[in-house]
């Protein structure tokens, strides 16, 4: 049969809107009328199905999608093993109270998508469908075009912090550039080209449960990240019987590969709530204190997962107004695990040391933040309305589980910061006086 390509103009066009049940059809009667298995779908297409959720999860959690395609996913030859799998940390985690922080981690120019991914921390496991995934993906290398990658161990959360993500996945195309995230579900196809050069960013992998928006609680029915702003591929499709694909896998933390006849890029129309999707952070709707005293971070939760083992927050340019009040994050330490990277710009608790393409992490309890210098410089700064964060994007992943580190990130990346909780806290002098409130080391605080 001879190969002919078909690529709809409307490439990078989405659907809108997060969790619904979206349809999008490549070709008009693609879909099924008021059905989802016919005896003889449209076209000569076979029916499948992904399952996102157990069949019977609640309404709100259930997540399957029909997918109408040229050739079932099941026609291909057996899986093979890949032994030299970056991707494949088998080792035993380090678990320390340690505060970590990276410098910003180089980009393997070599790798692509799959073979770039480092683990940089992580609990549980996949097989148990328990725990989370850090990655750090650098890669400097387009996915070669008749290949693709799955994840059988769980929701990929990419966070981009430079470069371009061209994906190509099995529902369509999503184009990522900086500032944006996306999700990629457990088990969805793609591609990720580079059309920009280089990419750097950051992961995490959800062994369990799924992403969610936040509830809105009080805030009422908008803000923070808003449903409509969340973009979803539409249908597109190549007629491909004729030239061999590499399937890959990372299947419990093993990476294996697989040949097929026929592009994996056959769903000519497909309908269903299990898709992925790409929101940008710059269409976030930030609320905060307007009055007095520094709100939890929680209030900039773009997206949390249903069984609370991660959640992401943002910390995006906004004004600040509060009066008599210490601005930046006070001292703290925390019941969760604090994981911390920049996209873009700074962070207003930290002067120095925390850089683009660089992390933090501060493990449960871990006491932290800020360095001895922005404390000064808050404690002493005119409290007029002040606009932090221009040109910044700061994120952070909360999750109640401890973190253990891989031996990359502690050694083989070589980007540790082996001073980090000497040059940033032993600063820090005792400034009381028992003489009486309002005065530090014997001077009047300045109000
Ligand atoms: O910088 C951090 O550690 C993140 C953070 C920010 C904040 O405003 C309050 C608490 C917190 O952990
Ligand atoms: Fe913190």
């Amino acid at each position: 049969m001879p190969t002919t390509k078909f690529t709809t103009p409307e490439k990078y066009t989405y659907l809108t809107g997060f969790g619904g049940y979206h349809e999008s059809e490549a070709l008009p009667g693609t879909l099924p009328e008021a059905q989802s298995t016919p005896q003889k779908p449209s076209y000569g297409l076979y029916t499948e199905r992904i399952s996102g959720s157990s069949f019977v999860a609640a309404r709100s959690e259930n997540r399957h999608t029909w997918l109408y395609r040229i050739v079932p996913s099941a026609a291909h030859a057996p899986f093979e093993c890949e032994p030299n799998s970056l991707q494949l940390p088998d080792e035993k985690l380090l678990f320390t109270p340690t505060q970590m922080r990276w410098d910003p981690f180089d980009v393997n120019e070599k790798a692509d998508w799959v073979h770039s991914m480092q683990l940089i921390a992580g609990a549980g496991e996949p097989s148990t469908r328990s725990g989370v995934a850090y990655h750090i993906f650098s890669a400097g290398q387009s996915m070669e075009p008749r290949s693709v990658y799955y994840s059988a161990d769980g929701d990929l959360l990419v966070i981009l912090q430079q470069g371009v993500l061209d994906i190509r996945t099995e529902l369509g195309y999503l184009l990522v550039r900086p500032n944006e995230i996306c999700v990629i579900p457990r088990g969805i196809r793609y591609n990720v080209a580079l059309p920009e050069g280089p990419v750097r960013g950051y992961s995490v992998e959800l062994h369990q449960g799924s992403f969610t928006l936040p509830e809105l609680g009080p805030i009422g029915s908008n803000g923070l990240a808003n449903a409509r702003d969340f973009q979803i591929p539409k249908s597109s499709f190549d007629e491909d019987t004729d030239n061999e694909y590499q399937i890959y896998v990372k299947f419990n933390g093993q990476l294996f590969k697989a040949l097929q006849d026929h592009s994996p890029f056959d769903i000519v129309g497909w309908h269903g709530a299990y898709y992925p999707y790409k929101y940008d952070l710059g269409r976030f709707l930030t609320f905060g204190s307007v009055s007095y005293d520094h709100p939890d971070p929680s209030i900039f939760t773009v997206l949390s997962s249903s069984e609370k083992i991660v959640e992401l927050a943002a910390f995006t340019p906004r004004w600040l107004t509060m009066e008599d009040t210490f601005r930046p994050p006070y001292y703290h330490r925390n019941t969760m695990s604090e994981y911390m990277g920049l996209i873009t710009g700074g962070y207003d608790a930290r002067t120095k040391g925390f850089l683009p393409g660089g992390a933090t992490l501060h493990n449960v309890m871990s006491a932290h933040d800020p360095d001895s210098e922005s404390h000064h410089a808050a404690t002493h700064a005119e409290l007029t309305p002040q606009k932090v964060g221009e040109g910044s994007m700061a994120f952070i992943l909360e999750s109640p589980l401890i973190l253990g580190l891989s031996q990359w990130a502690l050694e083989t990346s070589g980007k540790r910061q082996l001073h980090y909780n000497a040059s940033t806290w032993l600063p820090l002098k005792p400034r009381f006086s028992s003489k009486g409130a309002g005065e530090m080391n014997g001077h009047p605080i300045e109000k």
